[in-house]
């Protein structure tokens, strides 16, 4: 067997909830594979100080074979030394009866802040994954103020939302999950993305068919389905008066392991990420767009028929972000 130097994996946030549930996840090889060692490393702030160096010792009595290090810091500099993947997690989350953007003035200017710690002390090529909300945004702001890390190598999470849009279709037609593909998250990761099912398929015994075909009722596709999905996250919150965290951490993991290992021939998923006018998207927005993922890079999937239906939603959430990112910036003087 050769051996494999090991991938030193940042993970912000790493006390709460999403944190929690993600470390163990990374350190099992969910997120780079069975075959990969990985250094952990673990940023958080100070009243959770105590919470953190708790996780750490859990992480050690877990004995997981592919772990090889753990640093568990409250000091951001520290946390990103070295740094091949960031998984952007820290912040604060949503309460009942906010929209994610309401959590913008707190948020942003972490991400300001640390944009400038990764780019001076993570490594080179470092992987940028941002999760705390507004993901779009949060991203959108570390990209500015880490000018030197390159425009493809920061994303956000909206692959939660495409795995939900997964599994609502696979509830609807009775279908195994994994038998349901390329289904599209558009835009912003909030109530405004457009969950597209037009080019999506389900594998069936005769072969692969379109979704909208087996689910037979394009009212429900173009409205309930929508909402659903775009209401997800908070039909969480209200259930567990907390916000989505184990399907978020199993989400991030898919996003790393797609980007680094590659997508399956054949399908797509979608990741926030840097436009390049695709789709007509302003260029510079950090957007959901269906990409392939090929040797460490992601590409945007192109050529896709769009009808006017999805025109609309597709530019509606555009504007939204948009108006985020006014909204960050003002929030930043
Ligand atoms: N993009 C997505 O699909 C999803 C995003 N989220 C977002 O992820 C974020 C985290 O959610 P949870 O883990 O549930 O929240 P949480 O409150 O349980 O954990 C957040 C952690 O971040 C820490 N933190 C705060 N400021 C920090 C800073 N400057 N540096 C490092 N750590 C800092 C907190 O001390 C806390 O331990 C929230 O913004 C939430 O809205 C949640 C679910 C899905
Ligand atoms: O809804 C929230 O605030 C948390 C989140 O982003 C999600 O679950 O998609």
């Amino acid at each position: 067997m050769v051996a494999t130097d090991p991938v030193r994996v940042l993970v912000t946030g790493a006390a709460g909830q999403i944190g929690y549930a993600l470390v163990p996840m990374i350190a099992r090889g969910v997120m780079l594979g069975p075959n990969q060692p990985v250094i952990l490393h673990m940023l958080d702030i100070e009243p959770a100080a105590d919470a953190l160096k708790g996780v750490k010792m859990e992480l050690i009595d877990a004995a997981f074979p592919l772990l090889r290090g753990v640093v568990a810091t409250t000091d951001v500099t520290e946390a990103c030394k070295g740094v091949n993947i960031a998984v952007m997690v820290g912040g604060f989350p949503r309460k009942e009866g906010m929209e994610r953007k309401d959590v913008m003035s707190k948020n942003v200017s972490i991400y300001k802040a640390q944009a400038s710690a990764l780019e001076q002390h993570a490594a080179s090529d470092c992987k940028v994954l941002v999760v705390a909300n507004p993901a779009n945004t949060n991203a959108l702001i570390l990209k500015e103020f880490a000018p030197s890390i390159p425009e493809k190598n920061i994303t956000c999470l909206t692959r939660l939302d495409h795995n939900r849009a997964l599994g609502q279709i696979s509830e609807r037609v009775n279908v195994h999950v994994s038998d349901v593909k390329n289904v599209i998250i558009w835009g912003n990761h909030s109530s405004t993305q457009y969950p597209d099912v037009n080019h999506a398929t389900i594998n069936t015994s005769s072969g692969h068919k379109p979704v909208k075909e087996l689910v037979s009722d394009d009212n429900w596709v173009k409205t309930e389905f929508i909402s659903i999905v775009q209401q997800r996250g908070a039909a969480i919150i209200k259930a567990r008066k907390l916000s989505s965290a184990l399907s978020a951490a199993s989400a991030a993991c898919d996003h790393i392991r797609d980007w680094v290992l590659g997508t399956p021939k054949g399908s797509w998923v979608s990741m926030g990420v840097y436009s390049d006018g695709s789709y007509g998207i302003q260029p510079g927005l950090i957007y959901s767009f269906p990409v392939t993922c090929e040797k460490g890079d992601w590409n945007i999937v192109q050529g896709l028929k769009i009808d006017e239906f999805s025109r609309e939603k597709m530019d509606k959430t555009a504007e939204e972000l948009i108006e985020e990112k006014t909204l960050a910036k003002s929030c930043l003087n």
